[in-house]
């Protein structure tokens, strides 16, 4: 467990950590949670399937008669704004809804808050609605938050929001109002697959479904994500190889892998 100044920083609580995150990916073989995604166009294909070579069960819909009971029914929900169209708007409104009654986590990833201001008002209601785990750039960080996108920055707005922020990047930063992680793996070359960050969210809410612990959670999803993509990146020859690569290594991705690969401080 992280000491008691909260923040992750010396070689045994790195160490549970990683340990935590490899009992999490056991549980979500085993439980294989439903993961209720409203996300963008891009990124939907690419996220169904990351979910699923991780052991999770994706839906998508969006229908404003179905998406109530397709939530009730999930373990966890995504909402992801990359193509902000009225269905898509009206859906994310019933499914938070339907997200609270049932009590099940849910993660934003605000994409492209920082593009137009219609957009940004929209991300802020919604942070407004209490999600679980808020995950995002850091260009998205910057208009969100209005701070700089450093890690201190990143504990204030964790405290400020009440949710779980997940600044990604080359190194990703985890922060709730006590705790501070970072994961350090990771492929240059997954910023040029598109909705990457996208799928990552998907998968934070995966884990967030088995892991009650929604910090320990994001960092679990994260750095799963990241150790998979450096294998991955082992076997490919750029980005094209590696999104599919990432998909295979993720399926086969193993605690040793973890405690060999896994950068967390
Ligand atoms: N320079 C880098 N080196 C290694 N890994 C990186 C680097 N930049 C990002 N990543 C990893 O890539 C994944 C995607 O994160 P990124 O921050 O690129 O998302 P994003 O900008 O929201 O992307 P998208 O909107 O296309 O989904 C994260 O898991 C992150 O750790
Ligand atoms: C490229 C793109 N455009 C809207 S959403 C999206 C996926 C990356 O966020
Ligand atoms: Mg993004």
């Amino acid at each position: 467990m992280p000491h008691a100044s909260g923040l992750v920083g010396d070689d045994a609580s790195s160490r549970d950590l990683v340990a935590r995150a490899a009992d999490a990916l056991e549980r979500l073989r085993a439980r294989r949670p439903r993961v209720h995604c409203i996300t963008n166009t891009v990124a939907q294909a690419y996220t169904a399937n990351l979910l699923l070579a991780a052991g999770a069960v994706p839906s998508m819909t969006i229908a404003a008669d179905e998406v109530a009971a397709f939530v009730a029914g999930a373990d966890a929900l995504l909402v992801n704004i990359g193509t902000l169209d009225e269905p898509r708007r009206a859906a994310i409104g019933i499914a938070i809804d339907a997200a609270a009654e049932a009590g099940i986590p849910w993660v934003l990833d605000p994409v492209f808050v920082d593009r137009s201001p219609g957009r940004a008002t929209f991300g802020e209601a919604l942070l407004a609605m209490r999600p679980t785990i808020l995950r995002l750039n850091p260009s998205e960080f910057s208009t969100l938050s209005g701070l700089a996108a450093e890690p201190g920055q990143v504990a204030r707005f964790a405290r400020d929001s009440g949710a779980v922020v997940a600044l990604t990047g080359k190194t990703d930063r985890i922060a709730d109002a006590t705790r501070l992680a970072a994961v350090a793996n990771g492929h240059r070359w997954m910023t040029r697959i598109t909705a990457m960050g996208c799928a990552g969210a998907a998968l934070t809410a995966a884990f967030a479904a088995v892991e009650p612990d929604p910090w320990c959670a994001t960092v679990a999803a994260l750095v799963c994500l990241g150790v998979a993509g450096e294998r991955a990146a082992v076997v490919s020859s750029g980005p094209g190889t590696l999104a599919t690569a990432i998909l295979d290594t993720l399926f086969d991705l193993d605690r040793k892998d973890l405690q060999e690969r896994a950068k967390v401080s």
